[in-house]
């Protein structure tokens, strides 16, 4: 019998869009990874830590792999194959909906490149496909012509269909190892980075187009002033263009005011108090492009990768 505590680290990885954190946010339980429909919404890797009686399981998700384009997009690809090296499975998903493309060979040639680890084919959002020989057809294109994967897992992140038997799964495969963190912890980032990406989030769920990849959200400052005070976040928001900046804060302030609401409620939930949310919008032009504004935005190449 086996009655040793096991733990390890399990990269989730793939296209962006394809349900990487609503899969880890199932299994966490919590909101620890931002979810819109807009891609790469995730920028930096988040680890979600999830333990019971048994085994410690530390999730990295990665942010949605493509060609890169600026130095945003070079420190986002540098994070996903970062996390592949500390990890003792890979979960590469797909989206069961779409075809497999370029961007899914590229990773999987990548993939190929690693050695005694077990990688796991995810089909996701099975609950979207209807006939059963489509989901045949979506699994085959990605085990014929591929990698020899471990396990082939068709699941739903939404429903959490065969989502707990995956997880199993990855437990039963696990070697022996120490309970890294504590069982209430369901994160490494600090909370002040939650705060901002749960702020992030409202900006790309409420804005279109240009707008959402050309934002950054600090946190300033979170600080109570006695215990029966609310905790009162001080938050700026960063945009290239004065013309962005306008549009968050929206007609008289009304899009601004928006954001600030439904970010307070989720900031709320997250940090079990009440909280006061102040914002300013900023612009600070082509923060992208430059590495040295990245820095300051807090995406630190040495410390997350
Ligand atoms: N129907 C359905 N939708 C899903 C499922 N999983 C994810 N989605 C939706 O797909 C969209 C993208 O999900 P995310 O979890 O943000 O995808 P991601 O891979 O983390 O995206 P990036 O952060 O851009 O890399 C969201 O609208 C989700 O609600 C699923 O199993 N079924």
């Amino acid at each position: 019998m086996d009655n040793e505590y096991k733990s390890g680290f399990v990269a989730i990885i793939g296209r962006p869009n394809v349900g990487k954190s609503t899969l880890l946010n199932y299994i966490i339980g919590q909101k620890v990874a931002i979810i819109s429909s807009k891609a790469q919404t995730t920028r930096n890797k988040i680890a979600g830590i999830y333990t019971t009686e048994e085994a410690q399981v530390v999730f990295l998700d990665t942010p949605g792999i493509h060609k890169p384009y600026n130095s945003l997009d070079e420190y986002m690809e540098k994070a996903s194959f970062g996390a592949l090296n500390e990890a003792d499975a890979v979960w590469f998903v797909v989206d069961a909906t779409e075809k497999r493309g370029g961007g899914d060979n590229f990773i999987i040639e990548r993939l190929k490149k690693i050695k005694n680890t077990p990688i796991y084919l995810l089909v996701n959002k099975i609950d979207l496909i209807k006939k059963k020989n489509d989901l045949f057809q979506a699994i085959s294109s990605y085990t014929v012509d591929s990698l020899d994967w471990s396990e082939v897992y068709p699941i739903s992140a939404k429903s959490g269909e065969q989502v707990n038997a995956l997880v199993d799964d990855v437990i039963e495969k696990l070697h022996p190892g120490p309970q890294y963190f504590s069982k209430e912890q369901i994160t490494d980032h600090p909370e002040r980075f939650l705060v901002a990406e749960l702020i992030r989030e409202k900006i790309l769920q409420l804005t279109e187009q240009e707008v959402p990849h050309s934002i950054a959200v600090v946190i300033d400052s979170m600080k109570k002033d006695g215990v029966n005070e609310k905790l009162h976040i001080q938050a700026s928001i960063v945009v290239e263009r004065s013309s962005q900046k306008n549009i968050i804060i929206g007609k008289q302030g009304n899009m601004i005011k928006r954001i600030g609401q439904l970010a307070r409620k989720d900031i709320e939930n997250l940090l079990g108090e009440r909280v006061y949310l102040e914002t300013w919008v900023k612009v600070e032009a082509r923060w992208r492009e430059r590495p040295q504004a990245l820095q300051e935005l807090g995406y630190n190449s040495k410390q997350d990768l």
